[in-house]
């Protein structure tokens, strides 16, 4: 039974374009009180002491990292990421070290969502771990609406046990690498590890998070980061 006492590796999918957000360079890079997103979010995870070292996943014509200054003492290795994010992390999580071992649980985190809790980091390794893995996320507590082809409501769909999905995801190294190969020879594109992990079978375990662990996806949500990390993220 794989333990989490020793320190957990993280892969972090950073090898997007940012079409949505719709910059000069890929959203990662965006500087955030100057510094780029992906340098918040890698020194956040690596600040954390359970987390031994981060594997960042980047585009094959990213020429943007050297300019990353130096993180902490953990290491940070690298990895080339795949056309969609599901390709990356699995590129990542085929390049950790060795020492990470078949049965032991790996994170993969967002380099898009650099407010992670470390509280909610604690939540999800002490949870999900006896439950061979799980995920951060938040019950929907807005009224949903499902639209029609000319944008008004078609019909107000049901909140009821309706969560959203966040980062980090916490499973099994070779789980979700079976998992994730296998939705990949079939052709299905999952928008998060436990999409792939459901679909072999797995029942992900639901760990509540702060619903401010915002992902940079447009322009709308750069303000909001920006307030977090200079108030502070503990
Ligand atoms: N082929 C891909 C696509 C996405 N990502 C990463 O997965 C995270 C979440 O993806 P998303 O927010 O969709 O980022 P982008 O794909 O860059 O955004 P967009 O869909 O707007 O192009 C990001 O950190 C992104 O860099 C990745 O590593 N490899
Ligand atoms: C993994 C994720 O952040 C969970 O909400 C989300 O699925 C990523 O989606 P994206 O479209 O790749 O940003």
């Amino acid at each position: 039974m794989a333990t989490v006492e020793h320190g957990l590796w993280c892969v972090v999918p950073a090898a997007g374009s940012g079409s949505r957000f719709g910059a000069d360079r890929p959203k990662q890079y965006t500087l955030i009180a100057g510094k780029p997103v992906l340098q918040w979010t890698i020194e956040r995870l690596l600040a954390h002491p359970r987390i031994a070292g981060v594997l960042v996943v980047l585009a094959g014509d990213d020429d943007f990292w050297p300019g990353l200054g130096p993180f902490a003492s953990k290491t940070v290795l690298t990895a080339m990421g795949g056309g969609q994010r599901s390709d990356s992390v699995l590129a990542g999580l085929r390049a950790l070290p060795d020492s990470v071992a078949a049965e032991d649980f790996v994170l993969v985190h967002d380099a898009a969502r650099p407010c992670v809790r470390h509280a909610d980091i604690d939540a999800l390794i002490e949870r999900a771990s006896p439950a061979g893995g799980g995920l951060l996320a938040a019950p929907v507590r807005d009224t949903l609406k499902r639209a029609d082809a000319s944008g008004r409501v078609a019909a107000t769909e049901s909140r009821e046990s309706r969560w959203r999905a966040f980062t980090p995801q916490m499973f099994r190294r070779a789980e979700l690498d079976s998992a994730l190969e296998s939705a990949a020879i079939a052709g299905i594109v999952v928008s998060d590890e436990a999409m792939a992990m459901e679909r072999a079978g797995f029942r992900p375990l639901l760990v509540e998070g702060r619903d401010d662990n915002l992902k940079l996806t447009t322009q709308a949500d750069r303000a909001q980061i920006e307030f977090l990390l200079l108030r502070g993220v503990d």
